[in-house]
């Protein structure tokens, strides 16, 4: 199934109509990328899904660039305003591809020097870092939807994401530890902000021990759980519809601000949304969506960003 045909397999509301989906895809084309499959199942919501199901979405080198080229791309494309995140197949993700590590080993074997199998190796830590942080550097909400398993890095791409849904029968697990690794690309700096307790972070992370979905859910790693994968897409498309029918200007500046105040003192924090906000007040979002609050009226339609 292609890119556009694959779009009208969602059953939730009526399909936005195929003039402006047309337009929509065209920065997507169905071999754009190898690893991921783009849909935009509604006017500016887009679809990114992990497709490796083959081999449980398992995180090649493949599989790292394109996340961070995704994203970096739709950071900056006017007909994305919120994204949704989910993977084919069995699971979400079987975490980083282990089969890669064997190539990985062969070249850092052909070097004699620690200092230079040092240097490939930051390297590349530091490429699939960047990879995961593209989901918060992107001004876009971005919602992770988990089916199955989330496993490893898995965990480390969730965690950057702005919101977190799971069917019930989801299990998630910081499995770094039982491959010998400390985990790098993200989840041990994230996962203590998003559930705050970091004695339980401290646990998950040491022994690699399954959360079961309720779990995820009680300790804030997922706010909402859905009995099967297609109830799950479903809650997370309408969520992003209504994201989407905000100003963009408004949700965007929001989401600079949260992840700005979460890294920041609550005085720098302030500084950093006056700034925005001496700008964008003087735009045309606040203006009519003002108004048409004030005046009971429906809400405007806003204008690309
Ligand atoms: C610089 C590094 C930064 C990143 C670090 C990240 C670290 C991590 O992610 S640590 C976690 C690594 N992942 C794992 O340890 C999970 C390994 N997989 C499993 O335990 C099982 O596959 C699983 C429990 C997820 C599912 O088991 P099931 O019996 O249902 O399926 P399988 O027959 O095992 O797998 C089906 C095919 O998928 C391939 N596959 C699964 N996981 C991986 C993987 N991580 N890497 C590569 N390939 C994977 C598996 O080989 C099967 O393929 P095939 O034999 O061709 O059918």
């Amino acid at each position: 199934m292609n890119c556009l045909a694959s779009t009208f397999k969602y059953t939730l509301g009526k399909p936005f109509i195929a003039k402006n989906l047309t337009r929509a895809m065209a920065s997507f084309t169905p071999d754009t990328y190898k690893t991921l499959v783009v849909h935009v199942p509604k006017q500016f919501v887009v679809h990114v899904e992990l497709n490796r199901p083959d081999k449980l979405n398992a995180m090649n080198h493949t599989m790292w660039l394109e996340i961070g080229e995704c994203f970096d791309s739709l950071s900056e494309n006017e007909e994305c305003r919120v994204i949704i995140l989910s993977a084919a197949g069995k699971i979400f993700t079987a975490g980083l591809d282990l089969s890669g590590m064997l190539s990985l080993g062969q070249e850092i074997a052909e070097q004699e020097d620690v200092a230079r199998k040092s240097k490939i190796l930051r390297k590349l830590i530091t490429t699939y870092q960047k990879s995961i942080s593209s989901l918060e550097r992107c001004p876009k909400p971005v919602i992770s939807a988990v089916h199955g398993a989330c496993i490893g890095g898995g965990m480390s791409l969730i965690t950057a994401a702005d919101i977190r849904y799971a069917t019930k029968d989801a299990w998630f697990t910081l499995k770094e530890v039982d491959i010998g690794l400390t985990a790098d690309v993200g989840a041990l700096q994230r996962l203590p902000r998003i559930i705050g307790n970091q004695s339980l972070v401290n646990e998950i992370a040491f022994t690699a021990r399954k959360i079961e979905a309720a779990e995820a859910r009680e300790c804030g790693l997922v706010s909402k759980l859905y009995d099967d994968k297609e109830s799950l897409l479903a809650g997370a498309i309408e969520l992003g519809e209504l994201i989407a029918s905000k100003s963009p200007v408004a949700v965007q500046g929001t989401k600079k601000t949260l992840v700005f105040s979460r890294d920041h003192a609550v005085e720098e924090g302030l500084n950093q949304v006056a700034d925005y906000n001496s700008a964008m007040m003087q735009g045309e979002d606040f203006l009519n969506a003002a108004m048409s609050q004030a005046t009971k009226s429906p809400p405007p339609i806003f204008s690309k960003l």
